[in-house]
């Protein structure tokens, strides 16, 4: 970490400059209409119909440099679309993007030295060749000076343990290992900007730990500017201080991470297995109970529940929603309360051996801000 500190040259003058700006962003694609009956793929060939697709409609935002943010919505949404309007590779159908005041698509060579981009689908190294063997090549595309690909390689290799596979060819790599050495090869020349689309895509628990740390020490101690696609609600939550949410080519959501929880407003679920059993509070037998503190002011609104008789937000602070004799299962509203508190009061019930959490999962939260 030190070693890498030593490599901490901050590349911004002013804190709040600004690193990405999008105005009025859109992007519609043109597909030929599919025609019917004999000869239909030789007539689709000629036709001059065509369906329009407004992939992103009307995006506008600003990204402050040193920002981490997420850029989270459901298949199809436009998040890709975006990132390839922002990268330069696709040119907008209207409106404009300035990365750190630099049109990406006029001057694309300007821009390809202050950006980084990493698609969890695809790789940019050479599918043949040696891990060690595509780093050179970026290194002279990029212009990167031999000490500093050497000692950029070493602090990478330490931190995304990139030395077990550094002679092995990218097409016999894990997806893990593949994933760790696309960053690196994006951070080879040194970018202000990382662009990342579904970084963790498919990875294991220890892989995905792996590539989060790099990406929060890339942003916390070099002040790297990163904007992250996601399905995986953990990325957003671990890393991110910013999230904007993108439906039907829309932006429908920019603000922070607790920000969208509260708007979402859907309870945490625990598990608890007592070791002896448990024993409810007599005005708590309800199963319902009210917020301010868990003070066992007892509420039995049905209007909690919402037409599906799921639990609301609003009005109560823990529910149980099923119990054994060994264990309880509650629903905890975190705009009410802190679900350390309510796991203290789950203590006063009797002597917990066991604890599960579940989160609300990423598409349920997605759908919600739809509604
Ligand atoms: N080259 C293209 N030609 C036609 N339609 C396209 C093209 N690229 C994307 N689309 C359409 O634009 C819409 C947005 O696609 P995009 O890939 O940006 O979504 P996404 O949010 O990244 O989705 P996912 O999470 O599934 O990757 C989709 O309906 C997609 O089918």
């Amino acid at each position: 970490m030190e070693k890498m500190a030593r490599l901490a040259v901050p590349t911004f003058e002013s804190e709040r400059e600004t690193a990405i700006e999008a105005v009025g962003l859109c992007k519609s694609f043109k597909t030929p209409v599919v025609a019917q009956g004999r000869f239909s793929g030789i007539r689709s060939l000629f036709s001059r119909e065509y369906t329009t697709k407004e992939a992103v409609r009307d995006i506008g935002f600003t990204v402050e440099k040193g920002d981490f943010v997420g850029y989270i919505g459901p298949n199809g949404a436009g998040k890709s679309t975006t990132i390839k309007m922002l990268t330069g590779i696709l040119h907008p159908s209207s409106g404009s993007v300035k990365l750190a005041g630099v049109d990406p698509h006029r001057d694309r060579l300007r821009c390809a030295s202050r950006l980084g981009v990493v698609f969890g689908q695809r790789s940019q190294l050479w599918w043949d060749l040696p891990v060690k063997g595509s780093y050179d090549i970026l290194a002279h595309m990029y212009g990167v000076e031999d000490t500093d690909k050497v000692r950029r390689l070493g602090e990478f290799a330490e931190l995304l343990d990139l030395d077990e596979f550094w002679n092995t060819p990218v097409r016999k790599l894990s997806l893990g290992q593949r994933m760790r050495a696309d960053i690196a090869a994006a951070m080879l020349h040194d970018p202000e900007l990382l662009f990342l689309d579904e970084p963790t895509i498919g990875l294991d628990v220890n892989a995905k730990r792996n590539i989060r740390g790099f990406l929060k020490i890339l942003n916390e101690q070099f002040g790297k500017t990163i904007l992250l696609t996601t399905h995986d609600m953990d990325d957003i939550e671990q890393l991110c201080r910013r999230v904007m949410v993108i439906g039907g080519g829309r932006l429908t959501y920019d603000g922070t991470v607790d920000g969208l929880r509260r708007e979402i407003g859907l309870p945490t679920e625990i598990k608890v297995t007592y070791r002896d059993g448990y024993a409810l509070p007599e005005q708590r037998a309800g199963l319902t109970i009210a917020g301010a503190g868990l003070n066992g002011e007892h509420t039995q609104n049905e209007q909690e529940r919402d037409s599906e008789g799921r639990a609301t937000a609003n009005g109560f602070a823990m529910r149980i929603v099923s119990r054994t004799d060994s264990a309880l299962t509650v629903e905890v509203n975190r705009q009410e309360v802190r679900t350390m508190d309510a796991l203290r009061e789950l203590g006063h019930w009797g002597e917990i051996e066991d604890v599960e959490m579940r989160e609300p999962d990423f598409e349920e939260v997605i759908r919600r801000v739809y509604g």
